[in-house]
């Protein structure tokens, strides 16, 4: 297959994969759009090197130069966001249709924005399934209020302390990841709307992450924010900010749980 563009080097990729065996066939070439941020944690190299392995090819495609002058590509990987890009990416997957666009931008645009986000897990209307699948009572603060007037909407809400503050934009910059825990609501007039607020749910410290990528469901635990006990919450005042709760690096695999607690949890996976 012809190809037009900076091909991942693979110089730093000299890590084998156990059991992979070199590609000999057609191969797949995946043009990838993607912040310096995703390049760094996805594109690894020993991820690099296993597509490679097995056929597929990771090619950087050049934001100073038109989509459609570049490639021939298979898959176009993406994961920039705002409105110019998304019509780069509309326009060029109408002139491509041979070429598999993950993910076109209307597919995802609810991601982007936490109330929508939730919005499916609500529609699906898991109630009574088996236990109980739900969200957080939240309420958004859209950028037009004033955050002075935010314990007075949260009061109007009839919303419960402590709460969770959450941009409302989800956009992959380390901003977007960002969490606020609010003890009294006085403290959230502190905050930059648009925002998200949401009680806090108890969840002993712990959740599960589950990732679907067709047939296959990978479940992860990590370590979370404790749980907040009345007493706590009479005594402290404040809001508190947590960079990335529950990334990676809090991984709870290898914890040794209260099989007590495994169990409790099983049945308290949240949706955030
Ligand atoms: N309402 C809540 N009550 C208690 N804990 C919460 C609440 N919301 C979020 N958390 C904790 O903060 C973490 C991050 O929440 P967030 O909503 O940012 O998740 P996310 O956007 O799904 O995370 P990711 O960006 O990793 O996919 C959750 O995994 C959970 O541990
Ligand atoms: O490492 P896990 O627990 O899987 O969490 C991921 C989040 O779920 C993703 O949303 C992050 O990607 P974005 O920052 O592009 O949203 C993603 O950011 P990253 O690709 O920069 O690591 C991760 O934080």
């Amino acid at each position: 297959m012809r190809l037009n563009g900076e091909i991942s080097s693979g110089e730093d990729e000299k890590e084998k994969q156990p059991g992979t065996t070199t590609f000999s066939g057609q191969k797949v070439v995946v043009g990838y759009a993607l912040t310096s941020k995703k390049k760094k944690s996805f594109l690894q190299p020993s991820f690099t090197s296993l597509a490679r392995n097995k056929g597929i090819i990771f090619v950087a495609v050049d934001l100073k130069k038109p989509l459609p002058e570049q490639g021939p590509f298979d898959i176009i990987l993406h994961k920039l966001s705002g409105e110019e890009w998304d019509d780069i990416i509309e326009d060029y997957r109408q002139k491509h249709p041979e070429v598999t666009v993950l993910d076109p931008p209307d597919a995802i645009r609810h991601l982007h924005n936490r109330q929508s986000m939730l919005q499916d897990v609500v529609d699906l209307n898991l109630s009574d399934c088996h236990g109980k699948v739900s969200i957080p009572r939240q309420l958004v603060i859209t950028k037009e209020k004033d955050p002075s007037s935010i314990p007075y909407e949260v009061t109007k809400a009839g919303m419960k302390l402590p709460l969770v503050a959450k941009p409302l934009v989800v956009d992959g910059t380390a901003k977007s990841h960002e969490l606020f825990l609010a003890y009294d609501e006085f403290s959230l007039s502190e905050l930059e709307p648009p925002l998200v607020l949401q009680e806090f749910v108890n969840h002993g410290g712990l959740l599960f992450k589950i990732y679907v990528v067709g047939e296959t469901i990978k479940v992860v635990r990590r370590f979370s924010l404790p749980n907040i006990s009345k007493r706590e919450l009479s005594k402290v005042a404040g809001v508190f900010r947590f960079p990335r709760v529950s990334c990676a690096a809090a991984s709870a695999d290898d914890a040794d749980l209260d099989p007590n607690i495994a169990v409790t949890l099983h049945f308290q996976m949240i949706y955030t």
